[in-house]
């Protein structure tokens, strides 16, 4: 006799998000954005501990997906070299960018809070649908002639972002694409942004627009999802290592001090 449907264990999923370790441009607290800010030494190292850290997990990655930007791939390459797992396939592309922060884009995060106020501060930085205001075509924190992005319509290449225009740009790239990986029963690494992955991670658990407000990602730590075959979380989403990364999310919280 066959099992009732409703006690049949539903196949699970795992999809691994690393949110990027710490950037030059974290550390000297400025708002990135698309800039191309690479690791300093500390996330190079959070990034090789959080291959560490994959090398003691299974399932193991069998494909990444990064964004277009150095941080993410320069961790990815790290944290896949100490799990002994360089050799898997990559896919590289911009909708897994961090959330284009407009004109706010090079300045320090606590200058902007001093200057505007703490409430116009975090409207900018974590309400869901306000962008900042838009950067100028000839900043030179613009990536209009960004030659990484010459296969995007001119139009296209962002000058600034809500997280709901990231969630807009980015849902259709997960469902079309890792979607697809995921349900053939590949184990999916994804090695983006804290704005990206807030983006995803609002999605995957549902979160409301202002809920997500009070989320945020710590450098270098992997996230675990179990996901079914409708790609739903059938547990809670954890990280490999809880305290580290319930600091690391304090201190992102803390930028604006
Ligand atoms: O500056 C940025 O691009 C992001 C991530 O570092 O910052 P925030 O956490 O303020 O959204």
């Amino acid at each position: 006799m066959s099992e009732p449907v409703s006690k049949k264990s539903k196949p699970t999923h795992t999809l691994i998000l690393l949110r990027h370790g710490e950037s030059e441009w974290n550390e000297k607290n400025l708002f990135t954005g698309w800039v191309d800010a690479k690791l300093n030494a500390k996330g190079r190292k959070e990034a090789t501990h959080a291959g560490e850290l994959l090398a003691d997990f299974e399932p193991k990655p069998d494909v990444l997906y990064t964004s277009k930007l150095s941080r993410a791939i320069q961790t990815a390459n790290l944290a896949l070299e100490s799990a002994d797992r360089l050799w898997i396939d990559v896919k590289r592309n911009w909708r897994l960018n961090e959330r284009h922060y407009g004109a706010l884009q090079g300045k320090n995060k606590k200058e902007i809070a001093e200057e505007f106020g703490n409430e116009k501060f975090m409207t900018w930085r974590r309400s869901f649908d306000v962008p900042p205001p838009p950067i100028a075509d000839d900043d030179k924190f613009s990536q209009y002639n960004d030659e990484r992005y010459a296969d995007l319509p001119k139009d296209e290449i962002p000058k600034t972002e809500s997280l709901k225009l990231v969630i807009d740009r980015l849902l259709p790239y997960w469902s079309d694409v890792i979607a697809k990986d995921i349900k053939e029963g590949k184990t999916v690494l994804i090695t983006a942004h804290g704005n990206s992955l807030r983006a995803l991670v609002k999605h995957l658990d549902n979160i409301s627009d202002d809920d997500i407000a009070g989320l945020n990602i710590p450098t270098g730590i992997p996230l675990i999802y179990e996901l079914d075959d409708d790609l739903k979380p059938v547990r809670e989403r954890y990280y490999l290592d809880p305290e580290a990364a319930a600091a690391g999310a304090a201190a992102v919280a803390n930028q604006g001090k």
